[in-house]
């Protein structure tokens, strides 16, 4: 069978490691039991493979060209979901709003004022959806089709819970959950219109580190791979699977945008949703292999009893005659709701009837977009277009609506469950929800995965180029500039303390610099991860740091050991080992420092520049350059990490080596140096490490936070 365990190299290492976690007692009784009932129901699974194959092959037979899917073997989700929305409105800002720290002020300065008066003041907005209502049964697939701005993408993510505009209205799975509620919405599948994967991964990798973030911890290793095996094989991209995704940010091609659509839905599959909700899953694909995915959603759909409601551009006569039911919107309305294959019949009734031969989903799409056979001179989307308003009067003069669609009455009087609120578990959804991975396997998934994510990035292999040369460039400039007799000198102590601050500057900022891209390179992942409650945010961010370790140790140590020995530093263990230490806790507090810039703003141009300006402004304040700080400002050598670092390196490297002062000028040996703040090393240390802390929390708190707000 083609979904036996196989040979992965690449994943095995991790996958020991995931192994030899260890659980409590209890844990494991329950991993116990339920490893038992998923051995069951992968033999099921095996069974069902076998048997589905047989059938595919005949399928092909009988289909020509479409290839059949495979999807039947997929297990069956365990609560089957309706979905029911009515009168659902949403609104938009109708300015656009500017950016801003002063927008902000603003804003705050409006809602302070409104809640000081009765009135209750609203800025003027926008309706972009009127009224929407319908209900999807389990087992049917729903397409949302309509004119571009027309509202697809903002409905199908306010039925995912993922879209924060006003919405008025009601949309309920199973008359209970709404899509918002934290323990439901890993019910949901979502996919959304862009691919949000890892581009440095392959498409197992993708796959299995999703798979072992959702799976129920109960299941074994072995169990989680077949489940990945068997979605490759169910989205026809099993040829492909130890191919990388590829993308612009590495520079390396990779697999198809076809490919890659399918990775992502296999991202959802996985752990078997009641529903899954697509975005556009076939824009940009041709005809044949378009169809062969809406045939997978079909057989998804049918076969697992799930509810799928996918919003689709311009589909083929062929794909649309594969659809259950259609929703129709033009501009934010309802035109139809109901089974697809009744739509032309009733747009003939209230005088749209379609011309013979032409693809029903192309005529829809002109009526939608109000055209009325005659080109515009504004195109085909008027504001305020009378063909679209003349449609919508015949709509409401005899509207297509069936009884079930009473039902959603029904469901609007339902009052909804409120956030945070522990659900009426009427359709046993609490019970099918099994343990999820443990804090520490989500640590260690999420840190392998960011280590092999980062393997074809060439700003490693550059930034690692840069600092062997510089430092190699520092050893010839300063070469033996460190050895005794060089320091007998005012003029040589000098030196030295100049390579001193370098030495800190230089690494420090290529370690900020590099950690500014880290947030905001993974924010749409993270954003997409946290929507998805695969883990707590302290997991991601715990990882990422340990992702970053090994980078933030070795190119400091490395650089400051091929310093050390071409200038002739101290020649005693003691002194370089502290001279290491020293170096390597200024580089991670100057890695905290960049992170928190990065999470802060998610915003790469916008962390730059700020990174430009916190380092410049931190370098001039190191001591090194200035001397005679203005009063008023002369509190910024305390901010900058800097200066302490220096101030501790000049301790290790100087102190008891320079000649005595003559009487007068005790500070003599110090005149380039700054000011040497401490006669011991315990205050630096502590004071570096103290910033190192607080800009961790930054970060954590960053993330939590404005990761939300930065849509
Ligand atoms: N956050 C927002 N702020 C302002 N306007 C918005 C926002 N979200 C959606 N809109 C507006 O709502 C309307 C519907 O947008 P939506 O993206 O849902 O359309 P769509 O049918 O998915 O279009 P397309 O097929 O081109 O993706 C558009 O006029 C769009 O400009």
């Amino acid at each position: 069978m083609s979904v036996a365990a196989n040979d992965h190299d690449t994943t095995t290492t991790t996958t020991n490691v995931l192994e030899n976690e260890s659980d409590t007692m209890s844990t494991k009784l329950y991993d116990a039991a339920k490893a038992e009932a998923a051995t069951v129901e992968l033999k099921e699974l095996e069974r069902q493979i076998s048997l589905s194959k047989s059938q595919a092959s005949l399928g092909d037979v009988e289909q020509g060209s479409i290839e059949r899917t495979n999807s039947s073997f997929m297990p069956q989700p365990k609560v089957p979901m309706r979905l029911a929305f009515g009168e659902v409105c949403t609104y938009v800002p109708a300015q656009f709003e500017e950016p801003g720290v002063l927008n902000s002020l603003k804003k705050a300065g409006k809602a302070v004022r409104s809640a000081f008066s009765s009135e209750v003041a609203r800025a003027p907005e926008r309706q972009i959806l009127h009224n929407i209502t319908g209900v999807v049964n389990p087992g049917e697939v729903v397409a949302i089709m309509g004119p571009s701005g027309s509202g697809k993408t903002t409905f199908i993510s306010l039925l995912a819970g993922r879209n924060g505009l006003r919405t008025t209205g009601t949309i309920l799975y199973n008359d209970q959950h709404k899509p918002t509620d934290k323990t439901f919405k890993r019910q949901l599948g979502y996919v959304s219109q862009e691919d949000v994967l890892f581009e440095g991964l392959t498409v197992f990798e993708t796959l299995y580190y999703t798979a072992v973030l959702r799976l129920p911890r109960a299941m074994t290793d072995a169990e989680k791979r077949e489940r990945v095996d068997v979605i490759l094989e169910v989205l026809g991209i099993s040829h492909v699977k130890d191919s990388i995704v590829g993308g612009v940010r590495i520079g390396r091609r990779g697999i198809s945008g076809g490919e890659k659509k399918r990775v992502a839905i296999g991202q959802e599959l996985l752990y078997n949703p009641s529903v899954i909700l697509l975005d556009e899953p076939t824009s940009g694909l041709d005809s044949t292999t378009a169809l062969n995915l809406v045939h997978t959603l079909h057989d998804l759909a049918q076969v697992g009893n799930r509810t799928i409601v996918t919003t689709i551009h311009q589909p083929s006569s062929r794909i649309y005659q594969m659809l259950d039911k259609l929703l129709l919107m033009g501009q934010g309305h309802l035109l139809f709701y109901g089974d697809a294959s009744a739509a032309t019949d009733y747009f003939a009734e209230i005088g749209y009837a379609m011309p013979y031969g032409m693809n029903p989903a192309d005529y829809f799409l002109d009526v939608a977009s109000g055209w009325s056979g005659e080109a515009k001179d504004c195109g085909n989307m008027c504001v305020g277009d009378p063909e679209l308003k003349a449609l919508l009067r015949a709509i409401e003069d005899k509207p297509h609506v069936k009884g079930e669609l009473a039902e959603v009455k029904l469901a609007n009087a339902y009052p909804a469950a409120e956030e945070g609120v522990d659900l009426v578990d009427g359709d046993g959804l609490k019970e099918a929800e099994p343990l999820g991975p443990t804090y520490l396997t989500q640590m260690r998934v999420i840190c392998v995965r960011s280590i092999k994510e980062r393997r074809f990035e060439r700003f490693n292999v550059d930034s690692i180029g840069t600092v062997i040369f510089m430092a190699v460039l520092c050893g010839v400039l300063w070469f033996q500039a460190g050895v005794g007799a060089s320091l007998a000198t005012y003029k040589g102590a000098g030196d030295v303390g100049a390579l001193l601050f370098f030495l800190i500057a230089f690494m420090s900022f290529n370690l900020l610099f590099n950690s500014i891209f880290t947030f905001p390179n993974e924010k749409t992942m993270l954003l997409k991860e946290r929507d998805a409650k695969m883990y707590p945010i302290s997991a991601f961010f715990f990882a990422r740091t340990l992702a970053d370790i090994p980078m933030d140790l070795a190119i400091p140590i490395g650089a400051t050991t091929v310093i050390y020995l071409m200038v002739g530093l101290k020649p005693t263990v003691g002194a370089f080992l502290l001279t290491q230490v020293v170096v390597v806790i200024t580089c991670f507090t100057a890695a905290s420092l960049g992170l928190l810039l990065g999470a802060a703003f998610l915003n790469l141009k916008r962390a730059q520049t700020a990174a430009t300006i916190v380092m410049l402004t931190l370098m001039l304040t190191g001591g090194f350059f200035v001397q005679n700080i203005p009063v008023w400002l002369q509190w910024l050598p305390y901010l900058s990490y800097m200066s302490y670092g220096w101030d501790a390196l000049l301790h290790i490297q100087l102190a008891g080596r320079v000649p005595a002062c003559p009487p007068g000028e005790e500070d003599c040996a110090m005149l380039n140096m700054g000011t040497v703040k401490f006669d011991t090393l315990g205050p630096q240390f502590g004071i570096i490490l103290l910033m190192m802390v607080v800009f961790r929390f930054g970060v954590y708190l960053s993330l939590r936070w404005g990761a939300k707000n930065n849509r």
